[in-house]
């Protein structure tokens, strides 16, 4: 969290030298299956033939769809070519990049201090891989698996949302920061108060943070701000003493789960990190979109497509918005008339999102599949 995104390739050159420790580990253990993400896209080579590979996607089904496809000629090059589905998607789809999101990648000029782009280390670490488990599930996006299914030569395993566990099961947020937390959001009047928070990765500038400050002032609603040290610097002069006592502004790692999970929370104004979605959903909140980076724009379309979302409004070209568009989006999803579809389908996707159970059931499903091809079983020859 403490690394600035535009340094975040060191993390990837880092994670690179481990590859010699790793590939002897490897040969040691001689496990059954390695399980990888897309940074250690090397990992298949590194575990040789007698090793299985797992590619684990934190991304949606949607957002690996949208990204490639093998057999199919990736002809997008301008920032415009990913503001529509590509060809491969045989169905109707809203799920594809605002312009301004996407054109910052496709324009940058500066190489990837590491080596390899993400874009590389992830198709890579997918064609390498025996099969993929995805951390989603096909209740939630049916069209996507069954396309992932036609267009990938090989196992796609879909692990559910892996819930978020409160209570004693969870060891997070130390008992003293939740206290006080605790005994503010006890206060409040249930589903009144907007959890805000953007994650890890995003930095805002000045002017997104004026806005998002103005709107969530104007809203009049409670909130509670996740906003980290060097971002709340920037915060308008007056405006913490202005909404003293109705928001917080808290500038530590917040308790995010234990947050989400109290019934004075009604709505989550997100970056729309998927752990951030899955953590909010599962306790039943409405989101609040506001997607900054990477896969988030995806992720907002496909949330916004089955009003599990509302979005913010923002230009196209340069992706600013102002305090009056946050504060009219939050106060219809939280609390206006025309936010109550969006209210309901949160409530009913509680379940696909937060049930222990059910999304056990998914992960028993890859458990069985795991030893079922262990010992290098699966590996596809087609
Ligand atoms: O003060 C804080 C801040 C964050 N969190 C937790 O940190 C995680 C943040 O994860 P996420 O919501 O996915 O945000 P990022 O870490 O910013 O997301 C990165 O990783 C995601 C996939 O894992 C991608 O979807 C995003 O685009 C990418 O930016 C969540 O579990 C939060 O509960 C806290 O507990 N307290």
């Amino acid at each position: 969290m403490d690394v600035p995104y535009n340094h975040q390739q060191l993390l990837k050159q880092a994670f690179d030298s481990l590859r010699p420790p790793l590939t002897e580990l490897l040969r040691r253990l001689n496990p059954d299956w390695v399980i990888y993400d897309y940074a250690s896209h090397w990992l298949p080579a590194a575990a040789g033939r007698r090793i299985s590979c797992a590619f684990f996607s934190l991304f949606t089904a949607a957002t690996i769809s949208f990204t490639g496809a093998p057999g199919f000629v990736d002809s997008r090059s301008r920032a415009e070519d990913f503001t529509v589905a590509p060809d491969w998607v045989p169905f109707e789809s809203d799920v594809a990049y605002r312009l301004h999101e996407i054109t910052k990648y496709v324009e940058k000029t500066e190489e990837d201090s590491s080596g390899p782009s993400d874009q590389i280390r992830f198709s890579v670490a997918m064609e390498e891989s025996d099969a993929v488990i995805v951390r989603s599930s096909p209740a939630f996006e049916p069209d996507w698996f069954d396309l992932l299914d036609r267009i990938h030569e090989k196992r796609i395993v879909p692990v559910g949302f892996l819930p978020p566990v409160t209570g004693e099961e969870s060891d997070e947020g130390g008992s003293a920061v939740w206290g006080e937390i605790k005994e503010w959001l006890d206060e409040q009047r249930v589903n009144s108060v907007v959890y805000v928070a953007l994650g890890t990765e995003v930095s805002l500038t000045r002017e997104e943070i004026a806005e998002l400050a103005m709107g969530l002032e104007k809203s009049g609603l409670p909130f509670f701000w996740a906003l980290r040290r060097d971002a709340a610097a920037m915060l308008p002069g007056g405006f913490v003493e202005r909404v003293a006592g109705r928001g917080i502004v808290y500038t530590e790692w917040a308790p995010q789960v234990k947050i989400l999970s109290h019934d004075s929370v009604g709505g989550f104004l997100t970056h729309c990190g998927c752990n951030s979605v899955v953590e909010g959903l599962a306790f039943g909140k409405v989101l609040i979109l506001l997607p900054m980076i990477n896969d988030q724009g995806l992720n907002a379309r496909l949330l916004a497509g089955k009003k599990l979302g509302m979005e913010i409004p923002r230009r196209d070209d340069d992706g600013s918005f102002t305090g009056d568009s946050v504060a009219a989006t939050v106060t219809a999803t939280m609390v206006e008339e025309s936010g109550e579809p969006w209210r309901s389908a949160v409530k009913a996707a509680k379940e696909t999102f937060g049930d222990g159970e059910k999304n056990d059931r998914l992960v028993d499903n890859l458990a069985n599949y795991l030893q079922d091809m262990k010992m290098g079983l699966c590996k596809k020859t087609i």
